[in-house]
Protein backbone atom coordinates (compact mmCIF):
# COMPACT_ATOMS: atom_id res chain seq x y z
CA UNK A 1 0.00 0.00 0.00
CA UNK A 2 1.15 3.37 -0.96
CA UNK A 3 2.29 5.45 2.33
CA UNK A 4 -0.45 8.01 2.83
CA UNK A 5 0.11 11.34 2.01
CA UNK A 6 0.75 14.04 4.46
CA UNK A 7 -2.78 16.88 4.41
CA UNK A 8 -1.19 20.35 4.43
CA UNK A 9 -2.40 21.12 8.01
CA UNK A 10 -0.88 18.29 9.10
CA UNK A 11 2.46 19.33 8.01
CA UNK A 12 1.77 23.06 8.93
CA UNK A 13 2.32 24.64 5.65
CA UNK A 14 2.09 28.27 5.47
CA UNK A 15 -1.38 29.40 4.04
CA UNK A 16 -1.60 32.84 2.94
CA UNK A 17 -5.61 34.45 2.96
CA UNK A 18 -4.77 37.20 0.26
CA UNK A 19 -3.92 39.59 3.42
CA UNK A 20 -0.91 42.37 3.29
CA UNK A 21 0.96 43.85 5.60
CA UNK A 22 0.24 46.86 6.36
CA UNK A 23 4.07 48.61 6.98
CA UNK A 24 7.11 47.41 5.17
CA UNK A 25 8.37 44.51 6.23
CA UNK A 26 11.39 45.11 8.90
CA UNK A 27 14.06 43.25 10.11
CA UNK A 28 13.37 41.66 13.55
CA UNK A 29 17.02 40.02 14.39
CA UNK A 30 20.11 39.85 12.67
CA UNK A 31 23.07 37.13 14.23
CA UNK A 32 26.56 35.73 12.89
CA UNK A 33 28.96 33.06 13.21
CA UNK A 34 32.39 32.37 12.09
CA UNK A 35 34.23 29.48 11.82
CA UNK A 36 36.94 28.77 14.86
CA UNK A 37 40.04 29.21 13.05
CA UNK A 38 41.72 32.23 12.62
CA UNK A 39 44.55 33.68 10.53
CA UNK A 40 45.97 36.78 11.11
CA UNK A 41 47.24 39.11 8.34
CA UNK A 42 50.31 39.55 9.02
CA UNK A 43 51.04 36.11 9.24
CA UNK A 44 49.36 35.15 6.91
CA UNK A 45 52.01 35.11 3.60
CA UNK A 46 54.21 32.79 5.52
CA UNK A 47 51.10 30.59 6.06
CA UNK A 48 49.65 31.13 2.55
CA UNK A 49 53.24 30.13 0.83
CA UNK A 50 54.09 27.11 3.09
CA UNK A 51 50.86 25.24 2.59
CA UNK A 52 50.73 25.88 -1.10
CA UNK A 53 54.52 24.50 -1.45
CA UNK A 54 55.06 27.88 -2.86
CA UNK A 55 58.23 29.68 -1.10
CA UNK A 56 60.33 29.62 -4.25
CA UNK A 57 57.92 32.18 -5.85
CA UNK A 58 59.81 35.04 -3.47
CA UNK A 59 58.72 38.35 -5.95
CA UNK A 60 55.15 37.52 -5.75
CA UNK A 61 55.20 36.32 -1.87
CA UNK A 62 56.48 39.57 -1.19
CA UNK A 63 53.80 41.77 -3.11
CA UNK A 64 51.47 39.44 -1.55
CA UNK A 65 52.71 40.19 1.77
CA UNK A 66 52.94 44.03 1.12
CA UNK A 67 49.40 44.17 -0.10
CA UNK A 68 48.23 42.38 3.09
CA UNK A 69 49.85 44.70 5.33
CA UNK A 70 47.88 47.50 3.00
CA UNK A 71 44.49 45.95 3.15
CA UNK A 72 43.56 47.40 6.19
CA UNK A 73 42.14 43.40 6.94
CA UNK A 74 43.92 42.40 10.37
CA UNK A 75 42.57 38.93 10.45
CA UNK A 76 40.07 36.32 8.74
CA UNK A 77 37.91 33.44 9.85
CA UNK A 78 38.27 30.67 7.59
CA UNK A 79 36.78 27.13 7.41
CA UNK A 80 40.09 25.44 5.91
CA UNK A 81 42.80 24.72 8.37
CA UNK A 82 46.24 23.73 7.60
CA UNK A 83 45.60 20.19 8.26
CA UNK A 84 42.41 19.99 6.15
CA UNK A 85 44.76 21.58 3.21
CA UNK A 86 47.77 19.07 3.64
CA UNK A 87 45.19 16.46 2.96
CA UNK A 88 43.08 18.07 0.27
CA UNK A 89 46.98 18.96 -1.84
CA UNK A 90 45.02 19.64 -4.73
CA UNK A 91 43.84 22.57 -3.69
CA UNK A 92 46.54 24.17 -2.91
CA UNK A 93 48.21 25.07 -6.68
CA UNK A 94 46.32 27.40 -8.45
CA UNK A 95 44.77 25.57 -11.14
CA UNK A 96 44.48 21.45 -10.26
CA UNK A 97 41.16 19.63 -10.42
CA UNK A 98 39.61 19.79 -7.07
CA UNK A 99 36.26 20.32 -7.55
CA UNK A 100 34.91 16.96 -5.94
CA UNK A 101 37.14 17.78 -3.11
CA UNK A 102 36.21 21.10 -2.76
CA UNK A 103 32.36 19.38 -2.49
CA UNK A 104 32.56 17.09 -0.62
CA UNK A 105 34.18 19.14 2.47
CA UNK A 106 32.00 22.44 1.67
CA UNK A 107 28.46 21.15 1.10
CA UNK A 108 28.37 19.37 4.96
CA UNK A 109 29.68 22.12 6.41
CA UNK A 110 27.82 25.47 4.56
CA UNK A 111 24.63 24.16 6.41
CA UNK A 112 26.08 23.41 9.29
CA UNK A 113 27.89 27.50 10.04
CA UNK A 114 24.52 28.76 8.99
CA UNK A 115 22.89 26.70 11.63
CA UNK A 116 24.75 28.44 14.14
CA UNK A 117 24.08 31.88 12.89
CA UNK A 118 20.29 31.07 12.24
CA UNK A 119 19.73 29.76 15.87
CA UNK A 120 20.79 33.09 17.62
CA UNK A 121 19.03 34.82 15.53
CA UNK A 122 15.80 32.75 16.52
CA UNK A 123 17.12 33.40 20.35
CA UNK A 124 16.92 36.66 19.62
CA UNK A 125 13.46 37.12 17.93
CA UNK A 126 12.23 34.85 20.79
CA UNK A 127 9.72 33.11 18.77
CA UNK A 128 9.35 29.32 17.99
CA UNK A 129 10.53 27.89 14.67
CA UNK A 130 6.80 26.50 13.89
CA UNK A 131 6.52 30.52 13.32
CA UNK A 132 8.93 30.38 10.29
CA UNK A 133 7.11 30.29 7.00
CA UNK A 134 9.58 30.91 4.43
CA UNK A 135 13.71 30.25 4.09
CA UNK A 136 15.93 32.08 1.93
CA UNK A 137 19.54 30.08 1.94
CA UNK A 138 22.20 32.68 0.16
CA UNK A 139 25.67 30.71 -0.59
CA UNK A 140 28.37 31.27 -3.05
CA UNK A 141 29.98 28.02 -1.96
CA UNK A 142 28.93 24.24 -2.77
CA UNK A 143 25.85 24.32 -5.62
CA UNK A 144 23.98 20.69 -4.62
CA UNK A 145 20.66 19.68 -4.70
CA UNK A 146 18.72 19.19 -2.41
CA UNK A 147 20.51 22.05 -1.19
CA UNK A 148 21.64 23.88 1.45
CA UNK A 149 18.04 25.23 2.11
CA UNK A 150 16.87 21.85 1.79
CA UNK A 151 19.62 20.94 4.42
CA UNK A 152 19.41 23.73 6.80
CA UNK A 153 15.65 23.02 7.34
CA UNK A 154 16.18 19.29 8.57
CA UNK A 155 19.15 20.97 10.98
CA UNK A 156 17.49 23.27 12.37
CA UNK A 157 13.79 21.14 12.56
CA UNK A 158 11.63 23.61 10.30
CA UNK A 159 8.51 22.95 9.26
CA UNK A 160 9.14 20.56 5.81
CA UNK A 161 6.61 23.28 4.20
CA UNK A 162 8.51 25.83 4.69
CA UNK A 163 8.58 27.69 1.68
CA UNK A 164 12.40 27.34 0.26
CA UNK A 165 14.51 29.46 -1.84
CA UNK A 166 17.88 28.71 -2.61
CA UNK A 167 20.38 31.52 -4.05
CA UNK A 168 23.49 29.88 -5.72
CA UNK A 169 26.22 31.65 -6.22
CA UNK A 170 26.02 35.02 -7.15
CA UNK A 171 28.76 36.24 -5.00
CA UNK A 172 28.87 39.59 -2.80
CA UNK A 173 25.52 41.53 -4.26
CA UNK A 174 23.33 38.34 -2.93
CA UNK A 175 23.41 39.56 0.61
CA UNK A 176 21.60 42.30 -0.01
CA UNK A 177 19.23 40.03 -2.89
CA UNK A 178 18.43 38.09 0.33
CA UNK A 179 17.07 41.31 2.18
CA UNK A 180 14.87 42.53 -1.24
CA UNK A 181 12.98 38.99 -1.76
CA UNK A 182 11.88 38.57 1.67
CA UNK A 183 10.78 42.23 1.78
CA UNK A 184 8.43 41.03 -0.94
CA UNK A 185 7.42 38.19 0.39
CA UNK A 186 6.51 39.69 3.98
CA UNK A 187 4.54 43.13 2.77
CA UNK A 188 2.02 40.39 0.38
CA UNK A 189 1.80 37.82 3.21
CA UNK A 190 0.65 38.99 6.02
CA UNK A 191 2.11 36.82 8.96
CA UNK A 192 5.07 35.82 6.84
CA UNK A 193 7.62 35.21 9.22
CA UNK A 194 11.33 34.83 6.66
CA UNK A 195 14.51 33.50 8.02
CA UNK A 196 17.21 34.33 5.69
CA UNK A 197 20.77 32.49 6.13
CA UNK A 198 23.93 34.02 4.27
CA UNK A 199 26.67 31.36 4.58
CA UNK A 200 30.04 31.57 2.78
CA UNK A 201 32.89 29.40 2.82
CA UNK A 202 35.55 31.14 0.37
CA UNK A 203 37.76 29.07 -2.48
CA UNK A 204 41.05 28.94 -1.15
CA UNK A 205 43.41 27.80 -3.68
CA UNK A 206 47.58 29.01 -4.24
CA UNK A 207 49.03 31.75 -6.23
CA UNK A 208 49.89 32.17 -9.88
CA UNK A 209 52.06 34.71 -11.36
CA UNK A 210 49.71 35.25 -14.57
CA UNK A 211 47.02 35.44 -12.01
CA UNK A 212 46.91 38.78 -9.56
CA UNK A 213 43.43 38.61 -9.41
CA UNK A 214 42.92 35.25 -7.88
CA UNK A 215 46.12 35.64 -5.57
CA UNK A 216 44.60 39.38 -4.25
CA UNK A 217 41.10 37.29 -3.52
CA UNK A 218 43.00 34.88 -1.30
CA UNK A 219 44.48 37.88 0.79
CA UNK A 220 40.99 39.61 0.83
CA UNK A 221 38.06 36.84 1.47
CA UNK A 222 36.90 35.03 4.80
CA UNK A 223 34.74 32.97 6.20
CA UNK A 224 31.08 33.47 7.91
CA UNK A 225 27.44 32.98 8.23
CA UNK A 226 24.88 35.67 9.06
CA UNK A 227 21.16 34.97 9.76
CA UNK A 228 18.47 37.59 9.77
CA UNK A 229 14.26 37.25 10.08
CA UNK A 230 12.46 39.71 8.51
CA UNK A 231 8.56 39.55 9.04
CA UNK A 232 5.75 42.56 8.16
CA UNK A 233 3.46 44.19 10.76
CA UNK A 234 5.48 43.24 14.51
CA UNK A 235 3.47 41.65 17.60
CA UNK A 236 4.07 43.58 20.69
CA UNK A 237 6.93 40.85 21.40
CA UNK A 238 9.09 41.38 18.46
CA UNK A 239 11.95 44.16 18.47
CA UNK A 240 11.76 45.96 14.64
CA UNK A 241 15.43 46.81 14.18
CA UNK A 242 15.36 48.42 10.56
CA UNK A 243 12.45 48.88 8.02
CA UNK A 244 13.31 47.88 4.72
CA UNK A 245 11.58 50.91 2.93
CA UNK A 246 12.97 50.22 -0.85
CA UNK A 247 15.12 47.36 -2.61
CA UNK A 248 16.54 47.62 -5.90
CA UNK A 249 18.76 45.88 -7.66
CA UNK A 250 20.73 47.44 -11.12
CA UNK A 251 23.51 46.15 -13.76
CA UNK A 252 26.57 48.75 -14.32
CA UNK A 253 26.61 49.50 -17.76
CA UNK A 254 29.83 47.63 -19.55
CA UNK A 255 30.86 45.83 -16.56
CA UNK A 256 30.50 42.18 -17.74
CA UNK A 257 33.89 41.25 -16.62
CA UNK A 258 34.17 43.55 -13.99
CA UNK A 259 33.53 40.67 -11.30
CA UNK A 260 33.63 36.86 -12.62
CA UNK A 261 32.94 33.49 -10.78
CA UNK A 262 33.15 30.69 -13.03
CA UNK A 263 32.92 26.81 -11.76
CA UNK A 264 35.54 24.85 -13.25
CA UNK A 265 36.94 21.43 -12.62
CA UNK A 266 39.61 23.13 -10.60
CA UNK A 267 36.47 25.00 -8.25
CA UNK A 268 35.10 28.42 -8.60
CA UNK A 269 37.63 30.77 -10.52
CA UNK A 270 37.40 34.47 -9.74
CA UNK A 271 38.24 37.12 -12.16
CA UNK A 272 38.47 40.73 -10.74
CA UNK A 273 39.11 43.64 -12.67
CA UNK A 274 41.14 46.52 -11.00
CA UNK A 275 38.24 48.96 -12.37
CA UNK A 276 35.84 47.97 -9.96
CA UNK A 277 36.14 50.91 -7.32
CA UNK A 278 36.21 52.96 -10.71
CA UNK A 279 33.06 51.89 -12.08
CA UNK A 280 31.20 51.93 -8.84
CA UNK A 281 32.30 55.04 -8.04
CA UNK A 282 30.99 56.37 -11.45
CA UNK A 283 27.84 55.61 -10.94
CA UNK A 284 27.07 55.74 -6.85
CA UNK A 285 25.39 59.02 -7.21
CA UNK A 286 22.68 58.09 -9.52
CA UNK A 287 21.85 55.33 -7.76
CA UNK A 288 21.35 57.30 -4.42
CA UNK A 289 19.15 60.34 -6.35
CA UNK A 290 17.07 57.33 -8.04
CA UNK A 291 16.86 55.63 -3.92
CA UNK A 292 16.85 58.86 -1.85
CA UNK A 293 14.93 61.45 -4.18
CA UNK A 294 11.16 60.08 -3.55
CA UNK A 295 12.03 60.94 0.36
CA UNK A 296 13.27 64.41 -0.28
CA UNK A 297 16.91 63.40 0.76
CA UNK A 298 19.86 64.90 -1.41
CA UNK A 299 22.37 64.92 1.53
CA UNK A 300 24.24 61.61 1.67
CA UNK A 301 25.88 62.56 5.22
CA UNK A 302 22.67 62.33 6.54
CA UNK A 303 22.35 58.79 6.34
CA UNK A 304 23.63 55.92 8.13
CA UNK A 305 25.69 53.78 5.94
CA UNK A 306 25.98 50.17 5.45
CA UNK A 307 28.18 49.74 2.09
CA UNK A 308 29.88 46.04 1.01
CA UNK A 309 33.25 45.70 2.44
CA UNK A 310 34.34 44.23 -0.86
CA UNK A 311 38.05 45.85 -0.30
CA UNK A 312 39.98 48.98 1.22
CA UNK A 313 39.92 50.59 -2.74
CA UNK A 314 35.53 50.25 -2.83
CA UNK A 315 35.34 52.00 0.10
CA UNK A 316 37.79 54.45 -0.18
CA UNK A 317 36.24 55.21 -3.85
CA UNK A 318 32.27 55.28 -1.93
CA UNK A 319 34.25 57.62 0.77
CA UNK A 320 36.11 59.80 -1.48
CA UNK A 321 33.11 59.89 -4.34
CA UNK A 322 30.15 60.95 -2.12
CA UNK A 323 31.53 63.09 0.62
CA UNK A 324 31.05 60.78 3.00
CA UNK A 325 34.17 60.13 4.73
CA UNK A 326 33.82 58.73 8.84
CA UNK A 327 30.39 57.41 7.60
CA UNK A 328 31.47 54.12 6.54
CA UNK A 329 32.66 52.81 10.12
CA UNK A 330 30.34 49.38 10.08
CA UNK A 331 31.91 48.69 6.84
CA UNK A 332 35.60 49.19 7.60
CA UNK A 333 34.92 47.03 10.84
CA UNK A 334 34.06 44.32 9.23
CA UNK A 335 37.03 44.09 6.72
CA UNK A 336 39.21 44.46 9.40
CA UNK A 337 38.15 41.88 11.26
CA UNK A 338 37.07 39.09 9.16
CA UNK A 339 37.49 40.57 5.56
CA UNK A 340 35.41 40.43 2.54
CA UNK A 341 32.76 37.73 3.37
CA UNK A 342 31.10 37.54 -0.18
CA UNK A 343 27.22 37.53 0.50
CA UNK A 344 27.24 38.16 4.47
CA UNK A 345 29.55 41.02 4.65
CA UNK A 346 26.50 43.91 4.34
CA UNK A 347 24.57 41.34 6.78
CA UNK A 348 28.03 41.48 9.14
CA UNK A 349 27.82 45.27 8.95
CA UNK A 350 24.04 45.48 9.28
CA UNK A 351 24.62 43.59 13.09
CA UNK A 352 27.40 45.97 13.73
CA UNK A 353 25.72 49.05 12.96
CA UNK A 354 22.72 48.02 15.23
CA UNK A 355 24.78 46.79 18.29
CA UNK A 356 27.34 49.82 18.17
CA UNK A 357 24.65 52.47 18.12
CA UNK A 358 23.26 50.90 21.24
CA UNK A 359 26.15 50.70 22.77
CA UNK A 360 27.10 54.34 22.50
CA UNK A 361 23.82 55.72 23.54
CA UNK A 362 22.67 57.01 19.72
CA UNK A 363 18.82 58.16 19.16
CA UNK A 364 18.53 55.06 16.51
CA UNK A 365 19.62 51.80 15.27
CA UNK A 366 21.21 53.61 12.60
CA UNK A 367 23.77 56.15 14.49
CA UNK A 368 21.24 57.96 15.10
CA UNK A 369 19.89 58.60 11.85
CA UNK A 370 16.12 58.28 10.67
CA UNK A 371 16.96 56.65 6.77
CA UNK A 372 20.30 54.54 5.97
CA UNK A 373 21.28 52.85 2.54
CA UNK A 374 22.69 49.22 2.74
CA UNK A 375 24.58 48.69 -0.79
CA UNK A 376 25.79 45.03 -2.29
CA UNK A 377 28.16 44.54 -4.97
CA UNK A 378 28.74 41.51 -6.82
CA UNK A 379 29.00 39.88 -10.32
CA UNK A 380 28.80 42.02 -13.69
CA UNK A 381 28.87 44.70 -11.69
CA UNK A 382 25.86 44.68 -10.13
CA UNK A 383 24.65 46.41 -7.30
CA UNK A 384 21.85 46.08 -4.98
CA UNK A 385 20.44 48.62 -3.09
CA UNK A 386 18.32 48.74 -0.14
CA UNK A 387 16.60 52.06 1.62
CA UNK A 388 16.35 51.34 5.62
CA UNK A 389 14.76 53.54 8.16
CA UNK A 390 16.15 52.76 11.28
CA UNK A 391 14.11 52.62 14.83
CA UNK A 392 14.15 54.90 18.50
CA UNK A 393 16.11 53.54 20.66
CA UNK A 394 14.56 55.64 23.72
C1 LIG B 1 32.95 38.21 -5.16
C2 LIG B 1 31.91 39.25 -5.28
O1 LIG B 1 30.84 38.92 -5.74
C3 LIG B 1 32.08 40.65 -4.86
C4 LIG B 1 33.37 41.15 -4.37
O2 LIG B 1 33.45 41.66 -3.29
S1 LIG B 1 34.72 40.95 -5.32
C5 LIG B 1 36.00 41.76 -4.46
C6 LIG B 1 35.93 43.24 -4.61
N1 LIG B 1 37.14 43.83 -4.10
C7 LIG B 1 38.08 44.37 -4.90
O3 LIG B 1 37.93 44.42 -6.11
C8 LIG B 1 39.33 44.88 -4.23
C9 LIG B 1 39.56 46.31 -4.61
N2 LIG B 1 40.97 46.68 -4.35
C10 LIG B 1 41.41 46.98 -3.14
O4 LIG B 1 40.69 47.05 -2.16
C11 LIG B 1 42.88 47.37 -3.04
O5 LIG B 1 43.38 47.60 -4.35
C12 LIG B 1 43.75 46.26 -2.37
C13 LIG B 1 43.36 46.09 -0.90
C14 LIG B 1 43.62 44.93 -3.09
C15 LIG B 1 45.22 46.68 -2.43
O6 LIG B 1 45.35 47.99 -1.95
P1 LIG B 1 46.77 48.75 -1.87
O7 LIG B 1 47.81 47.75 -1.50
O8 LIG B 1 46.62 49.90 -0.97
O9 LIG B 1 47.12 49.38 -3.28
P2 LIG B 1 46.86 49.06 -4.81
O10 LIG B 1 47.85 49.90 -5.53
O11 LIG B 1 45.42 49.26 -5.11
O12 LIG B 1 47.20 47.51 -5.05
C16 LIG B 1 48.45 46.93 -4.70
C17 LIG B 1 48.87 45.98 -5.81
O13 LIG B 1 47.82 45.03 -6.03
C18 LIG B 1 47.44 45.03 -7.40
N3 LIG B 1 46.01 44.81 -7.55
C19 LIG B 1 45.00 45.43 -6.89
N4 LIG B 1 43.82 44.98 -7.34
C20 LIG B 1 44.08 44.05 -8.27
C21 LIG B 1 43.28 43.24 -9.10
N5 LIG B 1 41.95 43.28 -9.05
N6 LIG B 1 43.90 42.42 -9.98
C22 LIG B 1 45.24 42.34 -10.05
N7 LIG B 1 46.05 43.09 -9.26
C23 LIG B 1 45.48 43.94 -8.41
C24 LIG B 1 47.82 46.44 -7.90
O14 LIG B 1 48.00 46.44 -9.29
C25 LIG B 1 49.09 46.70 -7.14
O15 LIG B 1 50.17 46.05 -7.79
P3 LIG B 1 51.65 46.72 -7.81
O16 LIG B 1 52.01 46.97 -6.40
O17 LIG B 1 52.50 45.70 -8.48
O18 LIG B 1 51.50 48.00 -8.58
Amino acid sequence: MAPAVQSESQRGAYRSNGERSKGHATVLAIATAVPPNVYYQDEYADFFFRVTDSEHKTAIKEKFNRVCGTSMIKKRHMYFTEKMLNQNKNMCPWDDKSLNARQDMVIPAVPELGKEAALKAIEEWGKPLSNITHLIFCTTAGNDAPGADFRLTQLLGLNPSVNRYMIYPQGCFAGATALRIPKDLAENNKGARVLIVCCEIFAFRGPHEDHMDSLICQLLFGDGAAAVIVGGDPDETENSLFELEWANSTIIPQSEEAITLKMREEGLMIGLSKEIPRLLGEQIEDILVEAFAPLGISDWSSLFWIAHPGGKAILEALEKKIGVEGKLWASWHVLKEYGNLTSACVLFAMDEMRKRSIKEGKATTGDGHDYGVLFGVGPGLTVETVVLKSVPLN
